[in-house]
């Protein structure tokens, strides 16, 4: 028997030529008879003697078969492999790729979404404030906060610029639009000390009222913008209040970590680009195919156990402790703006899955990380959505579209008693 010993892909042997052996599913601790002896898998302990969940891929089959069943066989393992130590060239896993386990994200819906109460009164389903827009972007953080009030959220808040204030409270009246932030060029060199402490006093005022943040949709990069939002950020986290980090906030955080390092209420939801960039900052590496869900996990450990959505094709989800993913759903349209709806759906269900977590009702939701359901239904309820809107528009899909589609999914998901 050998083991993969080029990589964890099929396709990639296939194309090297070189042979499959059979597909052997190899049972933890067991023993086995290989003409080569096992290959190490550099996690920490030894599997000389005993396998650890190995695969081998077989010549006698066709190569889709051979494909079917190492899937069967690996979502079978359902195994979580420690964690790789990472190096500059991450260790490739002699052994085939481990698929990620997929979150039954439907059945998070329904857990933690609240019932429809008419003793509840205004804001107790969630007030939501986007902590963004800029005189460049007005239209990313309509989305974010805009998405969180058809979720559900009672209350809906952005904190801006001057200059996209108007602009944002022109697109609804359903939105709070606080025109608190400033950028460089309206503050006078001599004025930006107390500017700044004057921007962080006015939003003190309010911070402690909300149930999650989010920040960056439309923030943009402007030096003095970026570090007022680094103080709300710090005040935030002093509050314990959940953070959702996106767009230009992970821009912020990228270049300066420890506004978020072992904070267990940030979520940090990256794009393909953002991810990338993470990744090389904290990591020093490449983005990994081979092994998604190590590199994640660990860089969600290096990080201290924030709670990382990377998003793409499939949406993969990790605390450091757990790696899920959600695939289900989602269209072809990249229409931007998609990202921004996702942060502020991940925002609701972030503040309603806490609840629930901490209403003691006793689940196996329960066990798991709050901001991990909030954003395996953030995720699915865009996806969804997304699927949605695009049966509807096909190729003129806009994330406006997709806005509308929020309440309909939900309610096929979850109706309202
Ligand atoms: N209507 C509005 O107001 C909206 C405002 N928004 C706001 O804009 C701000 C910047 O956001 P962003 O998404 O444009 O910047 P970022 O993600 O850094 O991409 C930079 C470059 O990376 C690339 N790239 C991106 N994705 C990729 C992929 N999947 N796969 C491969 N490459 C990919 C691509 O480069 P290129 O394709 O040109 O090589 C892209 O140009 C931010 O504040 C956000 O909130 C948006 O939310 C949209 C709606
Ligand atoms: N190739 C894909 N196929 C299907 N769904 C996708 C694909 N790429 C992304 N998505 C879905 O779209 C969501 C938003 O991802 P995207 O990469 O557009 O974020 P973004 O670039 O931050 O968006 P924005 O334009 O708002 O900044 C993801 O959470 C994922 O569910
Ligand atoms: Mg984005």
């Amino acid at each position: 028997m050998r083991i993969l010993t080029q990589s964890n892909d099929p396709e990639l042997q296939l194309r090297r030529g070189l042979p499959f052996e059979e597909v052997v599913q190899i049972e933890k601790g067991d023993c086995c008879n290989v003409e080569e002896p096992p290959v190490k898998i550099n996690s920490g302990f030894d599997v000389a003697g005993g396998i650890e969940n190995c695969m081998w891929l077989s010549s006698s089959n066709s190569y889709s078969s051979v494909l079917r069943r190492q899937h069967f066989l690996i979502r079978s393992l359902g195994a979580s492999f420690p964690l790789q130590t990472c190096h500059n060239q991450m260790e490739r896993i002699h052994c085939a790729s481990v698929s990620i386990p997929e979150a039954d994200a439907e059945g998070v819906i329904r857990k933690i979404t609240p019932v429809l109460d008419p003793s509840r009164h205004k804001g107790q389903a969630g007030r939501i404030a986007v902590i963004g827009g800029c005189r460049e972007y007005t239209g990313a953080p309509y989305f974010t906060a805009i998405s969180a009030l058809k979720i559900g959220a009672d209350l809906s808040h952005v904190f801006c610029t001057k200059d996209a204030a108007t602009v944002i409270k022109s697109y609804s009246p359903e939105l709070i639009v606080h025109p608190i932030l400033e950028e460089s060029y309206s503050v006078r060199e001599d004025e930006r000390e107390t500017v700044s402490s004057y921007i962080l006093a006015e939003i003190k005022k309010w911070l402690e009222r909300f149930d999650c943040i989010v920040v960056g949709p439309g923030l943009g990069r402007d030096p003095f913008l970026l570090n007022c939002v680094s103080d709300i950020m710090r005040h935030a986290r002093q509050l314990s209040i959940p953070i959702v980090v996106d767009a230009d906030g992970l821009y912020l955080v990228t270049n300066n970590i420890d506004l978020v390092r072992g904070n267990s209420l940030a979520v940090l939801t990256p794009n393909v680009m953002e991810y990338k960039r993470l990744l090389e900052k904290v990591l020093n590496c490449d983005v990994s195919n081979d092994n998604q869900s190590e590199q994640l996990r660990l860089l969600s450990q290096k990080i201290g156990g924030v709670t990382i959505l990377r998003k793409g094709k499939e949406d993969l989800i990790s605390d450091a402790k757990t790696v899920t993913k959600v695939s289900t759903f989602g269209s072809p349209r990249r229409c931007g703006g998609q990202g921004d709806i996702l942060c502020g759906s991940v925002a609701v269900f972030t503040s309603w899955a806490r609840r629930y977590v901490m209403s003691g009702i006793p689940s196996s939701e329960t066990s798991l990380n709050p901001l991990i359901l909030g954003c395996v239904a953030g995720s699915v309820l865009l996806r969804k959505a997304a699927s949605g809107a695009f049966l509807s528009k096909k190729r003129a899909t806009l994330t406006t579209d997709i806005i509308e589609f929020l309440g309909q999914s939900l309610e096929e998901i979850c109706p309202a008693k």
